[in-house]
Formats: structure tokens, C-alpha cells, sequence
């Protein structure tokens, strides 16, 4: 399939899950309020023995309010370039002005041409926005835009630099903040000689050329092409979980997409050969590694910091970092570790190895220890394709403040015609996709309004364990494509 209309298909099932996804984080506000009391009667002052390695996803949640940050759901514009707003439109929107309304004005005509549906607020009621062929007559778009807020450490990003940076951040205590980035990778040969077409630009819109000419294009809150820079990643769409997690703020980042997109590579990304701690090429975690300890450093805070990080294998769940195994095991078996429900907690994974960093250098350890021994196998679509769901999570203790980061490389979503699969593949393809395809029943089930839909939390692994990481108060979520 030519690499433009595969990423067509995945840009397509981001949004499905991007939409849900922000239904279920309003229902989790409510479900969040609810439990507020108990949340707060359970942080754990001061807790920073190892001793008892706890489930990195189920944290209790700091004494904290729950914000609210930009969230724009992909919209789509006609090949003439119309439709996508600006982030420079969207900031100067007024409450009820449509889109249309404003390029009206900002043309200095009041004559609306082009129905538009806006959404200032994200509800359960939205559904998948239609796509719009730029051949259509008809230039039907939805939008859905809600105030971008940065905190004021947080570099400012090239596109909303103009933009008030705490205003929104204090809006509503009890919003939560998501953010939705889509990181285009440079076409591999292959499919250059496919002649696809996939454009980004620094408004964060995204437009995929099929072969019957048809133009697509849609909006997300960053949108990196092929040339932006792993620390133009870091910068806007990361550096802000980490101002927040020192704050003492639960945070958690998904990378998301298909087979060979380039997850494991915005999050881990290359190091450098030359000795250099923070190549060029390094990726999230290793950045957010560094960026820690220089904050603390320089801020002479006083952190106590743990890691831990574990794959899901199969619907085993593998812990990286144990003691017990050899340096490189990726291809033996390795002990599984059970999931377990606390009675308060939810659900946590027994036995996990925690350690205790104290530099960047012993986080780095542990994260390269890990990453060596994660299962990879080539597949047709990437030589060295993940084949787990991988959760690093870094837990910052600061007094009775404690707060936990979950970075989470998500295995390929992959169509198994294309990755020509058999035997183990195929069953390890089948299994990654029916978690994934569990997560978004999750999500739906969480987004039903009624409330009369069973969640299937325990239909996959992922789930189960990731059932109480919606009470984290920043996501982040990068379609890779
Ligand atoms: N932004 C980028 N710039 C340069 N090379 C990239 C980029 N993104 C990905 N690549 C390259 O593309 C290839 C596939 O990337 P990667 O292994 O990260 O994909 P993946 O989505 O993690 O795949 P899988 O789900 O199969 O593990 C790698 O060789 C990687 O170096």
C-alpha cells in the first residue's frame, strides 16, 4: 500500500482514538472529583524506599488541581488552502465566533461563505470529523478548539508565541490537559519511489496527497515534519510534562502509529558515537532525563528519583530492569511479573523493580540496560521493529510531594497483510493489534454517557494496568507517521 494512503488509515485511527480519548478524559474529570477526597487522604508523605516496588502506573495522585491545555482535533481544509485555522486565528477567537466568522473579519468582510461547525469545548457529543475531498463541492469542516495555555518555564513554541502562556493554565481547576502532536517521519526509499506526498507545516497542520489526487488535510496542536529535530520535540510538546512533574503533577506520554513510523525513535532515539551525552539524535526519554537532573542541579532541589520500566510482551508483563537477569535477554524467556488490584490503588504490577538514580548518567544506564533487552524481530515494514508495549516510568519524590512520569512507546499498530507475517509474528502482530484495539474499546466504553457499557479493562494487559492512568493530569499523545 503506498506509504500516503497507510498513513491516511493511521492519521484516521488517531483521531477515532484522540476524540474518544478526550471524551474519557471528561468523564474521568467527573470520575476524578468524585474520588478527590480519598486521592488526597492517599498521598504517601515522603515515600522513598525502594523496598517495595509498587506499580509505577498506579500513583497516588499529589494534592493537585486538574488544568486544562489546548486540545484541536484534526478539522480538514479543500485543496485551495482554505479551512485550516492558524493558531494565531485560533487564539483570538471569541466565545461563539466561528471559524468562518473570524476569517470573515480578518479579511474585512462579514459575508460567511463556508458552513462551518465549531466546538469550543470538548463534549462526549462529537463525533469523527468527515473527511473532505478537496474535489468536494462541499467544504463541511468541524472544529474543535479550546484555549492553548503553556506554563511560563515552558519554552515558547515557535507557532503560539504570541499567545497569553498562563492564562488558560488556571481556567478551570478541574479540566485536564491534553496535548496532540503528530510527528511526520522522512519517507524511506521505498516509498519515495511511491511517489507519496505527505505535507506538514508549522501551524500544525498535516496534508496527505492520495493517488486519486484528492487533498486531506488535518490539525493537530504541533505537527513536526520530516526536518524538525528531536529537541524541537523535547521543546514544545515534552519540556512542559516536565516543569509540570517537578511541580509534583502526574504526567504520562503515549508514542502511537504504525509499524516502522518512527515511535521508538522519538522516544529513544540515536546516541550519539561520539561520547556526547545529548546527541543530536537523542530522543524523549533520554532528554527528559537530562533535563531533569540539569533542573535539579541548577535548582539545587531536592529530588529523590526512581525508574522502572517494563514491557508488555504477548500479555506478559516483562520487567526490564530486574537484577536477576543477564545483561541481554531479548531472546530467551524472561520471568513474567502478575498484575495485581489493590483495594485503593487499582491495579499494580508485583514485584517491580524499582531503582533509585541519583545523575543522568545511572538513569541512562537503566534506560539503555532496558531497552536492550526489549523484544524486537524484523519485520517486512522495519528491521527492528518493537514487537512490546514499553512503560519507562520515573517517580519524583520531593517531600510529601510525589509525583510520576509515564513514557510509554506503544508497539505498531500494523495491517498483517502488509507485514507479510507468519508463526510467531504473526501471532505477536495479532496480539499487539488486539490491545490495541482493546484500548479503544476501553475509551469508548469510558466515553459512553449512559455509563451502562461494561469497560473492558481486562480484556488486554495494557488496559488493565493503564485503567488508572487517567487520572493523570497532563497527557500527551504522538501519532508517528
Ligand atoms: N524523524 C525521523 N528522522 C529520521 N529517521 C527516522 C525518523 N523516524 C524514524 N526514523 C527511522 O525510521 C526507522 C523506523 O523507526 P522506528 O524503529 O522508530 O519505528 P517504530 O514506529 O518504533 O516501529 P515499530 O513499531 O516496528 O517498532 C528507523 O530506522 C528510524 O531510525
Amino acid at each position: 500500500m503506498p506509504h500516503s494512503l497507510s498513513c491516511l488509515a493511521a492519521i484516521q485511527q488517531l483521531n477515532k482514538i484522540i476524540q474518544h480519548t478526550m471524551r474519557d478524559i471528561n468523564l474521568t474529570n467527573k470520575w476524578s472529583n468524585e474520588n478527590k477526597s480519598r486521592q488526597n487522604a492517599s498521598v504517601t508523605p515522603n515515600s522513598t524506599s525502594k523496598a517495595t516496588p509498587k506499580d509505577p502506573l498506579n500513583s497516588s495522585t499529589t494534592n493537585v488541581t486538574i488544568e486544562m491545555k489546548t486540545f484541536i482535533t484534526p478539522s480538514k481544509r479543500g485543496k485551495d488552502g482554505f479551512a485550516t485555522p492558524k493558531s494565531a486565528a485560533t487564539s483570538q477567537q471569541k466565545p461563539g465566533q466561528s471559524f468562518s466568522q473570524r476569517k470573515a473579519h480578518a479579511s474585512g468582510t462579514d459575508s460567511t461563505t463556508t458552513p462551518v461547525r465549531n466546538f469550543t469545548t470538548p463534549s462526549s457529543s462529537f463525533k469523527t470529523p468527515d473527511l473532505v475531498r478537496s474535489n468536494s463541492v462541499s467544504q463541511k469542516r468541524k472544529l474543535f478548539n479550546t484555549p492553548t495555555a503553556k506554563h511560563p518555564d515552558t519554552p515558547i513554541p515557535r507557532k503560539n508565541a504570541n499567545q497569553s502562556l498562563h492564562t488558560s493554565m488556571v481556567e478551570s481547576e478541574e479540566e485536564c490537559n491534553v496535548t496532540v502532536a503528530v510527528r511526520v517521519r522522512p519517507l524511506n526509499s521505498k516509498e519515495r519511489g511511491e511517489g507519496s506526498t505527505i505535507k506538514t507545516d508549522q501551524d500544525g497542520v498535516v496534508t496527505v496527497e492520495t493517488s486519486d489526487g484528492s487533498t486531506l488535510s488535518y490539525q493537530y496542536e504541533h505537527c513536526f515534519g520530516p526536518d524538525a529535530t528531536q529537541m524541537e520535540v523535547f521543546r514544545d510538546l515534552v519540556h512542559p510534562l516536565l516543569t509540570k512533574a517537578l511541580e509534583g503533577y502526574n504526567a504520562c506520554l503515549f508514542s502511537y502509529g504504525q509499524t516502522g513510523s518512527g515511535k521508538t525513535f522519538s522516544m529513544m532515539g540515536i546516541e550519539a558515537v561520539d561520547g556526547c551525552k545529548m546527541g543530536r539524535e537523542a530522543g524523549i526519554i533520554p532528554r527528559f532525563g537530562f533535563s531533569l537532573f540539569e533542573k535539579i542541579n541548577r535548582g539545587k532541589l531536592k529530588v529523590s528519583i526512581e525508574v522502572s520500566y517494563f514491557e508488555i510482551y504477548n500479555e506478559k508483563i516483562r520487567d526490564l530492569l530486574s537484577d536477576d537477569l543477564g545483561p541481554s535477554l531479548r531472546h530467551q524467556a524472561k520471568p513474567t511479573l502478575r498484575v495485581r488490584e489493590h483495594p485503593q490503588d487499582g491495579p499494580y504490577v508485583e514485584n517491580l523493580t524499582v531503582q533509585s538514580v541519583s545523575s543522568f548518567d545511572s538513569l541512562q544506564g537503566w534506560l539503555r540496560l532496558g531497552l536492550s533487552r526489549r523484544a524486537t524481530a524484523a519485520s517486512a515494514m522495519n528491521d527492528k521493529s518493537s514487537r512490546s508495549h514499553s512503560i519507562f516510568t520515573i517517580t519524583l519524590t520531593q517531600g510529601p510531594k510525589r509525583s510520576k512520569v509515564h513514557l510509554v512507546d506503544l508497539a505498531g499498530s500494523e495491517r498483517l497483510v502488509n507485514t507479510c507475517a507468519t508463526g510467531d509474528r504473526l501471532r505477536e502482530g495479532v496480539r499487539i493489534n488486539t490491545s490495541l484495539l482493546t484500548l479503544g474499546k476501553v475509551i469508548n466504553a469510558l466515553a459512553d454517557k449512559t455509563k451502562k457499557s461494561f469497560v473492558p479493562y481486562r480484556d488486554s494487559m495494557l488496559t488493565w494496568i493503564l485503567s488508572v492512568s487517567t487520572v493523570h493530569k497532563f497527557i500527551s499523545l504522538v501519532g508517528n507517521f
